[in-house]
């Protein structure tokens, strides 16, 4: 049944759900265009990945968005609660089946539907800034999934089983810690003291980079792919960040062990268009998302 959901913010309505959905789908654009990531697909090429490139990832992208329309507009009619934590589950699972099919069976995008799917749900809820919508995602996110399916093993369920990784469910149940706390603060620190939007994106991803437990890496590389991918990033940072020289050349090594390796950090690539997505959002009696018009990596 569905129940009524609370009284939208004070003052404004919160976006629509094409906004929304427009916002997520863009973010995901803009994280797939970003380059040179390391080890993810990126405009120069596939990363550490034999079955995605770009055009992949740009269509795996549209198709999600009626997932994330649809997680707007559910979250807009329905109270947070368990019977709208079971309605994103099967939202999010229609939208991974779309994915599949766009993809001929690549897992583009599966992490970032996850967090960008709660996001959006909490920002439609009635969320009045991206803490509150955090806070909303990670609420919805600790309801039992009541309709998911037993018996399906993810990488991430047998890497959590083996070294305790919280994960992407981890992340959401915390609010985003590397969303709210790594990534956002990160581009807004590099955006103030003038540094380029895409070198921007490129240190707030290297900074999380550096700091998550990704199951993604974990899952191909074990404890020790996890250290070289987080020093690695670490390092570049501590070169000066991906606009220098010397953290450039620093980038491009990590990208070169990262490919040897297949180590890709999906993980943090997925935070990344989460902070970006929260960037985006036509706050309710705010002035321009982000304070920025238009792409801003020329695509
Ligand atoms: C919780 C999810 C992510 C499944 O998690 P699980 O770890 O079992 O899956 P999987 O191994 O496929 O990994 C998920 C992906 O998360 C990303 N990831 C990895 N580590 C992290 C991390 N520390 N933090 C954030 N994201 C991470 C990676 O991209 C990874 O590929 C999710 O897909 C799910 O339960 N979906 C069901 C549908 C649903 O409820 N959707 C709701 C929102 S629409
Ligand atoms: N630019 C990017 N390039 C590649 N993956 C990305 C990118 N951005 C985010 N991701 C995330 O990385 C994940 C891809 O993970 P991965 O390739 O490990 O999946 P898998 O198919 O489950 O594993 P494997 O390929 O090892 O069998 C997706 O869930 C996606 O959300």
């Amino acid at each position: 049944m569905l129940t009524t959901k609370r009284e939208p913010v004070t003052g404004g309505r919160a976006p629509s759900a094409d906004t929304l959905a427009g916002a997520a789908v863009r973010a995901l654009r803009d994280e797939a265009w970003l380059s040179p990531k390391p080890g993810l697909v990126d405009r120069r090429g596939t990363g550490a990945h034999d079955d995605m490139d770009l055009p992949l990832l740009l269509a795996s992208a549209e198709a999600l968005r009626p997932a994330f329309r649809s997680a707007a507009a559910v979250a807009d009619r329905m109270a947070a609660g368990g019977g709208l934590r079971a309605e994103l589950g099967r939202i999010g699972r229609a939208g991974e089946r779309a994915m599949l099919r766009a993809t001929r069976g690549a897992n583009t995008h599966r992490g970032a539907l996850w967090a960008l799917g709660l996001l959006v749900a909490g920002v439609a809820g009635g969320a009045r800034d991206e803490r509150e919508a955090a806070l909303g995602a990670a609420r919805l996110a600790a309801f039992p999934d009541r309709r998911n399916p037993a018996g399906t093993a993810s990488h991430g369920e047998r890497v959590r089983r083996r070294h305790g990784a919280r994960g992407a469910r981890g992340e959401a149940e915390d609010a985003f810690p590397h969303v709210m706390e790594v990534a956002l603060p990160r581009l807004r620190r590099a955006r103030a003291a003038g540094l380029a939007e895409e070198t921007a994106r490129l240190d707030a991803l290297l900074e999380v980079m550096s700091l998550l437990d990704d199951t993604c890496v974990l899952h191909r590389g074990g404890l020790e792919g996890l250290r070289v991918v987080r020093l690695g990033a670490e390092r570049v940072l501590a070169e000066g960040g991906a606009g220098t020289a010397r953290g450039h050349a620093a980038l491009l090594e990590l990208d070169e062990r990262l490919r040897a390796r297949r180590l890709s950090p999906g993980g943090s690539g997925d935070l990344l268009a989460a902070a970006l997505f929260l960037d985006l959002v036509p706050w309710p009696g705010r002035p321009a998302p982000g304070g920025r018009e238009g792409p801003a990596c020329g695509h």
